[in-house]
């Protein structure tokens, strides 16, 4: 058992804008606890009569200023707790902190860079790693993430939920068993057999829980997210089973409200926003409390989860994540107090050690036969009939094998029947007989045999002895020979083991340049693919789905989507990883192509070496006498392939890690295609009810919608298509008098004046809907798809309408 405080960490985020100095400072000199001290500004402590202190000192484990990198992070506060998980303790680390304070940047990570990545990701390719290095055990690796949004838990990880919102994902729901254990009932647990598995997991939930959040619900400030990473281990052999969980949790914003509103003390106690973070504080006080008996885990979902990380059989770790800027001041204050009160919890932490039911009760079946047998023999149950021959010989050939197993801890089962074992102990007498007689007749016929040959000459005992002596020489070459070459097979077939799951990945090269996205199965191991085949399924089809995104969007649309992402502020993130992206796979391409050269350079100095030792070997067996080997040419072999395996080695290692830094960008890019995704359709979505509400002409629409197109307006129409997806340089078209028939559609669209000159024509016409409608708005017919077109206009005549205010 382990006896630990819950370890409390601080980490403060860097300033949106710049920071006014002097609002706080770290003492944390080597030999001294760390020190955070929050200095009020003056401006702010005058403001309360009965609030005079100027600062405030918080004591940490650890703090960790604006500068910190995540790979300290992870190293410092995560990797411990992975590695206590890895021994078959659980673990939680969880962050705590206000709103944009970096909980989520710490605990999952940011979505632009690699280097982001936080403690999720980065403590799965450790566990990993640690897991690949030990064979000593079988291990087995599942992943649950769940959501908790209002009291009520979901699934986020459920992957045929068609969900695109969060009361759509499978509601998890608390069981207590008799001995007080929670169950989490429709949390599903999915296997993970390697890094890759458990990220795409990751980024699954991640998805769920963006597409799910509304601005109503704001999923990531409200709710709270706990990924759990369930490890079990077994030696080969044992029926003990090891289950170790890791928890790591993101929390809803801190916020309180202040009990007296604006006439209130800052920094007195107030109440959290989120009610679930109420209780959790609830539970912390009362376990910081000596002699409390009733902790009150059961108000909450949330405290009844983590009941275990709080207090009980768990090694905990909280981050509290600071935002020192002068507006947060108080909310800072109210993390710190709150993390100093959790320092007090006192956690014990055992193995998790229980019996394999499968084992179990193939060893329960032996022991009730045996004990069966036993009893039988003991109350005298015994079978008089005679033993049919077909028994006797069951039990003779029984009898052979038993005789004939080198293992000394072999067993002759023959069960508790009298019969059978004395029909042993009759036939084992019988063959110890028949062997003694053999013997005698052997010995007697050997003492005979050299009365029967004629007495050797002297000299042809010389020649005999000679020719035996050097026969024992040969034999001794060869055997010699023989093991030499029997190590470097096993040698060869070590390193061919380790190459083949190593190359499987190199093999898999070449990397087509210029097509990333193709490019994702190539870089995965075999064993994988076909399931990350369907997770790369599963995930664009997300894409889709998810965000509510049609499969197939109009030309309209589509290009309205180009205009929207090229505005995007996410699309420079998108370019430059997509660049980023490009140059890693050349890297790799690359690299993958000098591995193989290595590879058949390994190969070719492995062939050179054995070929001479043979050729050595058997020039020496030939003439029988020692050849010197060439130890110069040798050693220069063995030195140039040890360097060879040494440059394989390293880089392949570097090759690992561009294929998990390739499958990281890749699961950004995709995050934040979504995104853009969804935030697109919110604003369609928008333009076309906005469209709807001010203009009476869509709703008229809908009355003129049966009539046919004649062949005219078609074509009309296929040349405003063609125009539309020609795209560009519609401004410079205005200025022509070549006017592009979608921007002379959308001034006819748009119900307010648009800035650009009408022509007299469209000034006699009226509004827009005043008789030429279905000739130049390229109309379907289908309302639906008529309110897109209208809204693109739309969109696209206030586009250029900005661009116009731009340029002038
Ligand atoms: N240490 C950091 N370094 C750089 N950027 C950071 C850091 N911490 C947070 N950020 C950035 O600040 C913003 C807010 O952070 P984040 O979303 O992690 O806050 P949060 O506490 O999870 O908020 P919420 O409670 O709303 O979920 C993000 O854009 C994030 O990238």
């Amino acid at each position: 058992m382990v006896k630990q405080t819950i370890q409390i960490f601080a980490r403060v985020k860097p300033p949106a804008r710049k920071q006014q100095s002097g609002i706080y400072s770290i003492d944390d000199d080597e030999n001294l606890t760390p020190c955070l001290e929050i200095i009020i500004p003056r401006d702010l402590a005058d403001g309360f009569v009965n609030n005079k202190r100027e600062s405030y000192k918080f004591i940490f484990q650890r703090i960790f200023d604006q500068d910190a990198k995540q790979e300290i992070i992870f190293e410092n506060i995560a990797k411990p707790v992975a590695e206590s998980v890895l021994a078959g303790y659980n673990g939680t680390i969880f962050a705590y902190g206000q709103t944009g304070s970096g909980k989520t940047f710490t605990i999952t990570g940011g979505a632009e860079r690699y280097s982001d990545r936080g403690i999720i990701p980065r403590t799965l390719s450790y566990i990993f790693e640690q897991l690949q290095k030990d064979s000593s055990k079988i291990y087995t690796t599942h992943i649950s993430y769940l959501e908790i949004y209002n009291e009520c838990g979901y699934d986020l990880l459920d992957p045929r939920h068609e969900a695109s919102r969060l009361e759509d994902l499978p509601k998890v729901t608390l069981l207590e068993d008799t001995d007080q254990n929670i169950h989490l009932k429709n949390l599903s647990l999915h296997q993970a057999t390697n890094e890759e598995e458990a990220l795409n997991l990751l980024f699954l939930g991640d998805t769920n829980r963006m597409i799910a959040e509304t601005p109503m619900n704001q999923a990531s400030t409200r709710s709270h997210c706990i990924f759990t990473i369930h490890l079990s281990s077994k030696e080969p052999g044992s029926a003990t089973v090891r289950h170790a969980k890791l928890h790591l949790v993101d929390l809803a914003g801190s916020e309180r409200v202040a009990k007296s509103g604006v006439g209130g003390q800052l920094l007195t106690e107030a109440k959290y926003i989120n009610l679930s973070l109420h209780y959790l504080e609830q539970v912390i006080i009362a376990l910081s409390e000596k002699n409390r008996s009733h902790i009150p885990y059961r108000n909450s979902m949330m405290t009844s989860v983590l009941r275990d990380s709080l207090g009980g059989n768990c090694m905990t770790t909280m981050i509290a994540t600071l935002s020192l800027e002068k507006r947060n001041i108080d909310e800072s204050i109210s993390t710190c107090r709150f993390a100093q009160r959790v320092a007090l919890i006192k956690n014990e932490a055992v193995l998790n050690e229980e019996i394999d039911p499968r084992s179990m009760i193939i060893c329960l079946q032996k022991e009730i036969q045996e004990l069966k047998d036993e009893l039988a023999l003991v109350t005298g149950e015994q079978r008089t009939e005679a033993l049919t021959e077909a028994e006797l010989l069951q039990l003779e050939k029984l009898i052979t094998s038993f005789l004939e197993d080198q293992d000394p801890q072999s067993r002759l089962e023959v069960g508790a029947d009298m019969r059978k074992i004395h029909h042993c102990f009759h036939h084992l007498k019988k063959l110890l007989n028949d062997k003694k007689i053999l013997r005698n007749s052997t010995v007697s016929s050997e003492i005979k045999e050299p009365d029967c040959q004629e007495p050797v000459r002297e000299e042809e005992y010389k020649k005999l002895r000679d020719l035996l002596k050097q026969r024992d020489n040969e034999i001794n070459i060869l055997v010699n020979m023989l093991k030499k070459e029997k190590k470097k097979t096993q040698d060869a077939l070590h390193f061919s083991s380790v190459d083949r799951s190593e190359i499987r990945l190199v093999q898999s090269s070449p990397f087509p340049p210029g097509n990333p996205e193709g490019q994702r199965t190539s870089l995965l191991s075999a064993p994988t693919q076909s399931q990350d085949c369907s997770m790369l399924r599963n995930r664009s089809s997300l894409l889709h789905k998810k965000s509510g995104m049609r499969e197939e969007m109009s030309l309209g649309r589509q290009e309205a989507f180009e205009i929207f992402k090229r505005d995007h502020a996410d699309s420079v993130t998108i370019d430059d990883n997509k660049q980023i992206l490009k140059q890693r796979f050349s890297e790799a391409k690359a690299l993958g192509e000098s591995i193989n050269e290595a590879r058949s350079k390994i190969g070719h100095l492995k062939e050179e070496i054995t070929r001479r030792h043979i050729q050595q070997v058997a020039l020496e067996v030939s003439e029988n006498m020692a050849f010197p080997s060439t130890p110069g040419q040798e050693d220069r072999l063995r030195s140039q392939l040890e360097e060879e395996k040494r440059r394989y080695k390293i880089m392949f290692t570097r090759l690992k890690a561009l294929k998990v830094e390739i499958e990281h960008l890749q699961l950004l890019m995709d995050k934040a295609k979504v995104k853009l995704q969804k935030e697109f359709e919110a604003w369609w979505a928008e333009e076309a009810t906005h469209l709807q509400v001010n203009s009476p002409a869509v709703n008229s629409l809908d009355h003129a919608k049966p009539s046919p197109q004649s062949s005219e307006s078609q074509q009309d129409q296929s040349q405003l298509l063609s125009s539309q997806s020609s795209g560009g340089g519609e401004a410079q078209d205005q200025g022509t008098g070549n006017v592009g028939v979608c921007a002379l559609s959308a001034r006819k669209v748009s119900p307010s004046p648009c800035p650009s000159p009408r022509s007299p024509e469209q000034s006699s016409t009226g509004t827009w809907l005043e008789g030429r409608t279905t000739s130049s708005v390229p109309l379907t017919g289908d309302s639906q798809t008529d309110s897109d077109i209208l809204a693109f206009l739309k969109a696209r005549q206030n586009i250029l309408q900005k661009k116009c205010l731009g340029s002038n």
